[in-house]
């Protein structure tokens, strides 16, 4: 297991569409090599859930617009801990909840919003001494397109609908995944990724440059020790 520091700051944008396992890879990714960790998506979700706690119109994108730089975000890029807070509140767990994951996609197409939210992750990429693992979905394309590596990971619609079901069912209190559940979570997964994909503005895409690594097949271990070794080899050059 590699537990070396990056010697210069590296700054790795890893995207893909929901549930390919950027999470779970960047954190550990981060973690090992001694770097921050920051979570755009939970940025997204925490103003779609301020939106809806504001009561703001979340299918009125000029409504949406007009609020958007009312709150203050902060994320913490801690691998082993990482939070987030909206005007002071921690939303880690409710920015998870069904509502705001249904509603995430709209307000995050909204221009106001990304360029609130691009500036944001810029600024905390800028900041972190000791380089970054930064995930989403338009890192390495619009938010941080000089990233030293970019990876784009990618699962079957199938894998990775079986991965995040078995993962709700797990929680505390969930029911059990049956096939009816996956089924119903694998039609989510791709109504999210074509809303994603098919926004306007900065929509999720993989960049030329990036390397395509497909999680289908591979343990989190594997994928955690394929990105290791692309961040290393880009450190030798
Ligand atoms: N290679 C893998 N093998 C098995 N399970 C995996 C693998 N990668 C991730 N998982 C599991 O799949 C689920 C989804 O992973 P994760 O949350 O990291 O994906 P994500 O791309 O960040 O999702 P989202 O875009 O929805 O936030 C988690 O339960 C995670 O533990
Ligand atoms: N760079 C990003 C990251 C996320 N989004 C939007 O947020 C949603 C939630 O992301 P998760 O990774 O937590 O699932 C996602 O579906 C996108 O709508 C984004 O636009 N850009």
């Amino acid at each position: 297991m590699s537990t070396s520091v990056a010697a210069t700051p590296v700054v790795v944008a890893i995207d893909g569409p929901s549930g390919t396992g950027k999470s779970s890879t960047s954190k550990a990714v981060a973690a090992r090599m001694g770097m921050r960790y920051l979570d755009t998506g939970a940025q997204y979700r925490a103003i779609t859930w301020w939106m809806l706690h504001a009561g703001v119109d979340i299918d009125d994108p000029r409504a949406v617009a007009a609020a958007a730089g009312k709150p203050s975000i902060v994320s913490g890029t801690d691998p082993l801990a990482p939070s987030i807070t909206i005007d002071g509140t921690d939303v880690a767990a409710p920015i998870r909840g069904e509502r705001v994951t249904g509603a995430v996609s709209a307000v995050s197409a909204v221009p106001e919003v990304r360029t609130l939210i691009t500036d944001l992750q810029r600024s905390i990429a800028a900041e972190a001494d000791g380089g970054i693992v930064v995930e989403g979905r338009d890192i390495g394309t619009t938010v941080l397109p000089d990233a030293d590596v970019k990876i784009f990971l990618t699962a079957s619609p199938e894998v990775r609908a079986a991965r995040r079901s078995a993962e709700v069912s797990g929680r505390a209190g969930a029911p059990a995944a049956g096939g009816a559940d996956v089924a119903a979570t694998q039609a989510a997964l791709l109504r999210r990724d074509a809303a994603d994909s098919g926004r306007k503005t900065s929509p999720l895409a993989k960049a030329g440059d990036a390397t395509e690594v497909d999680t289908s097949e591979l343990t989190l271990e594997q994928v955690i020790e394929c990105v290791v070794t692309l961040i290393e080899e880009r450190g030798r050059r």
